[in-house]
């Protein structure tokens, strides 16, 4: 039975298969500087027996109406562009199948609607995200200003520290490189304010934007598998800039000497 269901699942798209962390936008506002997934769950991955379940993350996004939210989120999952405008009422989301490092992981993308009228109905699905995106339009300045309400209304749904922050322009075709190194300077600023990592994409001609959905599910991967091994396992560790989390060291001492221990667990 497990077998013949085997067959019922499409073949992973090749560009949704991650072994390498992928790389930030800009380093003036990115959310690490890592190049290589954390040690730990590396091991975790490679040991992984596969009957763990499925991984899945909920990512919303968020945004003034008409800064294209859903067709972001169209080019990606679906690698369409449609010109014409169609609102979004409430909310409305897309699963999206990754493997990284070998393990299988699913993004769910929650679509918002940016009109007033359906907000509240959208400000009921923030809650649990593991990341939020924030969107603005890089050829509409003002809604760029918005964006940190828009954040604000995201956060309180959502426990203090729990979820990681994108700002991102779009419809970067619409604007001249000039224009757009302008607001990026803005941007970048506002990026920095609300602890956010920052892109600039452009869902009509798709630049930038597998790089950055691939971005975001790498980090939301880890940091899913990091709260696993704090979860399953006990004890305290330190990775990156000051992110603490808890570890079982004595199991990977048992395979890695110790002062390679300490290294891994300050490499990224
Ligand atoms: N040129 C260009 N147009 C875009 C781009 N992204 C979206 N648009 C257009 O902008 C309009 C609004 O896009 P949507 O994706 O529907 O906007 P939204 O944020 O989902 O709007 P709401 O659902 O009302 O909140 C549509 O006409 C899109 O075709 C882009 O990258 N480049
Ligand atoms: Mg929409």
């Amino acid at each position: 039975m497990k077998s013949s269901l085997m067959h019922l699942v499409p073949p992973m798209n090749r560009e949704r298969i991650i072994s390498k962390f992928p790389k930030w936008y800009t380093p003036e506002a990115c959310l690490q500087f890592k190049e290589h997934f954390h040690a730990q769950v590396r091991t975790a991955c490679q040991q992984s027996t596969g009957t763990a379940g499925l991984k899945i993350s909920k990512v919303v996004v968020v945004g003034d109406l008409y800064v294209g939210k859903t067709s972001l989120i169209n080019r990606f999952c679906k690698d369409k562009f449609d010109r014409d405008y169609k609102a979004t009422i409430g909310v409305d989301f897309e699963t999206e199948r990754f493997e990284i490092i070998g393990m299988p992981y699913n993004l769910q993308i929650w679509d918002t609607a940016g009109q007033e009228k359906f907000k509240c109905i959208a400000s009921a699905y923030y809650r649990g995200a593991e990341v939020i995106i924030t969107v603005f339009d890089l050829a509409d300045i003002q809604t760029l200003d918005h964006t940190k309400q828009w954040l604000e209304d995201a956060l309180r749904e959502n426990e203090p520290d729990s979820s990681f922050i994108f700002l991102v322009g779009t419809k970067k075709d619409l604007v001249s490189d000039a224009v757009c190194e302008r607001t990026e300077l803005d941007a970048i600023r506002f990026a920095k304010e609300m602890q956010a990592e920052y892109w600039s994409v452009s869902a009509k001609t798709g630049e930038n934007v597998k790089e950055f959905f691939s971005r975001v599910a790498a980090l939301a991967f880890e940091q899913s598998m990091i709260k696993e091994l704090e979860n399953t396992l006990g004890h305290r560790a330190q990775i990156g800039a000051g992110n603490l989390i808890s570890m079982w060291i004595e199991k990977y001492s048992m395979e890695v000497p110790e002062d390679k221990t300490q290294v891994s667990l300050s490499c990224c």
